[in-house]
């Protein structure tokens, strides 16, 4: 699904050049359950910035179903987001104005879906991740692991290829934390989207089919393992 080939990354510190990403290669596959792993400063968001379109490598190629995302405008990148990947971040982002029906309606307003066609595939995601009952609940009135089901329902509603999160857990205490890797996992399962997520917390790990450890923007190992009785 989406190819890495030598992928670096420079930020220009003041006078200095800062090298976040060093020539990073990679494939990660349709269906994916995979982590990105390290210490603060390795170069996760990085990465996840990267695969999801949201920032451009500095040299390197990043390829999306063998189409090259060095190759789109502004427009074609943010139609790429918005078609194809869900984004689910450490502090939820949800609209605060809006109930929990309309946050996860509105990736498919903004992709110009009438809410009429759309109902039913909204209110089935609020479903599957256990939220029928405060489905006109504003995000204010809900708990942390509430807000991160939202949000991943959100991310999930367009049906994309892949979900990016980044730090999913951070926010959350470990039996909550436990409950939603539950829940993507069961979800990447039953919609087949790919997630991919960047963390420190090794409850994720536990979870994951393939861990990709990074070290000061270098890929320090690379491992594919079975999770839960599943095939690697
Ligand atoms: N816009 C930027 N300008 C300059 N340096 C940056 C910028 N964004 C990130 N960096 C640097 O690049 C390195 C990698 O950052 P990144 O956020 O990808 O790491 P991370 O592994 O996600 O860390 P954390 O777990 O703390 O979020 C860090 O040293 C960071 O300071």
């Amino acid at each position: 699904m989406f190819s890495m080939e030598n992928v670096t990354k420079v930020y220009r510190v003041g006078e200095q050049d800062f090298t976040a990403l060093h020539s990073i290669s990679l494939e990660i596959e349709s269906g994916s359950f995979l982590s990105f792993v390290g210490p603060s400063g390795s170069g996760k968001t990085t990465l996840l910035n990267i695969l999801g379109g949201l920032d451009r490598p500095t040299t390197g190629e990043v390829r999306f179903q063998g189409k090259s995302l060095s190759v789109m405008s502004r427009v074609e990148l943010a139609a790429f987001r918005r078609d194809h990947v869900g984004f689910i971040f450490q502090s939820y982002n949800l609209l605060p104005v809006y109930d929990v029906y309309e946050n996860v309606l509105f990736p498919l307003i903004l992709m110009g879906r009438r809410e009429a066609d759309v109902r039913d595939r909204v209110r089935e995601l609020v479903h599957e991740v256990g939220l029928s009952d405060q489905i006109h609940k504003k995000p204010a009135t809900l708990s942390g692991g509430q807000c991160q089901r939202v949000a991943i329902a959100r991310a999930l509603v367009k049906n994309p290829a892949v979900v990016l999160a980044d730090e999913p857990t951070a926010n959350l205490d470990a039996e909550n934390s436990y409950h939603i890797l539950e829940l993507m996992q069961k979800l990447n399962r039953d919609f087949n989207a790919a997630f991919v997520f960047s963390t420190h917390d090794e409850k994720v790990t536990q979870f994951v089919r393939r861990e990709i450890q990074l070290e000061d923007g270098y890929v320090k190992a690379d491992r594919t393992r079975k999770v839960g009785g599943e095939a690697a």
